[in-house]
């Protein structure tokens, strides 16, 4: 493959410096090299037009200056795909229309594994929160999270609120999402095109009847999943919480809900959270869906990538 005499492709990339530093690892380079595949470094300042041959384009920049050099690109370049387009990663940037996409969803169900989303609602006005009637028909716990989903640090800084009082912290606008009680874990479904990987990770433990009764006010938490093993064992739990031992969802049922999921958003490179409801171990909730997310985490990420790469400069598979 590596042969000289071969045809080389070129994957351009546009990133922040953070997601270029943890997505564009040696490892990658190399995969992706010896494939005949070279990942250049774009300029998002200069025009794409001006910046070499280029068989594909990947990104995770959302300004407008980006998105119009890249609209110039692709009305003039139509046949080189851009993954993804900015359009459709919009939707999963506010947490109300990322989860229209499942309950929009009509892929047919096997018929023991079912999927849905948490109760939730949206409010606009900061007035609504303090007053009783922003919950509507949702129970305590619920779970508190920024409406936009934008990548800031911000809009990962969510609250666990055990009541009435614990809703003072908040502001609009804001997502109020039913807590669902699941075993302390959530399965991370990784979607890079056509291939599915699903990984285990801690999430937030279930609440007892005994503690929604004596737990007041709020607790704030942030990018749960993210905790190393060591500071999850720092936790002291005083249980064995051992990722390994949880079951992991049925693949296939994975794999139809990811395949459903793609040519519904439109988009080849996603992950989503999901949850399996401790009251019902066929019922699995949906609850994030995060672009470009971080692939580097994942087991066998460099040949992954480097398919899609494959199948994307070959122009295979792209939705
Ligand atoms: O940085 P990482 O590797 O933790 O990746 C983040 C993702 O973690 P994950 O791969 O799901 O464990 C993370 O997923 P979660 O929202 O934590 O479920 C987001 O995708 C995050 O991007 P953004 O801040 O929402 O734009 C991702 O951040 P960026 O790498 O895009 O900055
Ligand atoms: N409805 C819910 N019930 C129980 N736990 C939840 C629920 N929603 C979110 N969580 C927990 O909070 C974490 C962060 O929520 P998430 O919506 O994934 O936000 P982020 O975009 O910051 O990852 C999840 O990984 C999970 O541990
Ligand atoms: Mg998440
Ligand atoms: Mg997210």
């Amino acid at each position: 493959m590596s042969d000289s005499s071969q045809e080389r492709y070129i994957v351009g990339y546009a990133l922040a410096a953070k997601k270029e530093h943890s997505f564009i690892q040696p490892s990658l380079i190399e995969h992706s090299r010896q494939r005949g595949i070279d990942l250049v470094k774009l300029d998002p300042s200069k025009s794409l037009l001006e910046q070499g041959k280029l068989d594909c384009i990947i990104h995770k920049l959302y300004d407008v200056d980006w998105k119009q050099n890249l609209h110039e690109f692709r009305e003039k370049c139509p046949g080189v795909p851009v993954i993804d387009s900015p359009e459709d990663i919009e939707r999963l940037h506010n947490r109300v229309s990322m989860l229209e996409v499942i309950t929009q969803l009509t892929f047919p169900v096997s018929d023991s594994e079912r999927f849905g989303v948490p109760k939730q609602v949206v409010v606009m006005d900061s007035g609504v929160l303090s007053g009783g009637g922003a919950l509507g028909e949702l129970n305590f716990p619920v779970i508190a999270k920024p409406l936009d989903a934008d990548g800031s640090a911000k809009s990962h800084k969510m609250f666990l609120i055990y009541d009435q009082e614990g809703m003072k912290i908040l502001k609009a606008p804001i997502v109020l999402q039913e807590f669902v009680n699941h075993g302390g874990v959530i399965f991370k479904v990784y979607v890079v095109g056509d291939r599915v990987k699903c990984v285990r990770r801690r999430s937030l433990p279930d609440i007892s009847e005994e503690k929604i009764g004596t737990s007041k006010g709020s607790l704030p938490f942030s990018q749960i999943s993210n905790l190393t093993a060591q500071e999850d064992k720092n936790k002291e739990y005083g249980e064995d919480r051992s990722l390994e031992k949880v079951d992991m969802p049925p693949f296939s049922f994975l794999e139809e809900l990811a395949k459903a999921m793609r040519k519904s958003m439109g988009l080849n490179l996603f992950n989503f959270d999901v949850i399996r409801d401790a009251r019902d171990a066929n019922r699995y909730l949906i609850i994030d869906i995060n672009y470009f997310p971080g692939y580097a985490k994942m087991p066998s990420y460099e040949p992954m990538l480097t398919d899609f790469f494959w199948d994307m400069v070959t122009k295979k598979n792209h939705v």
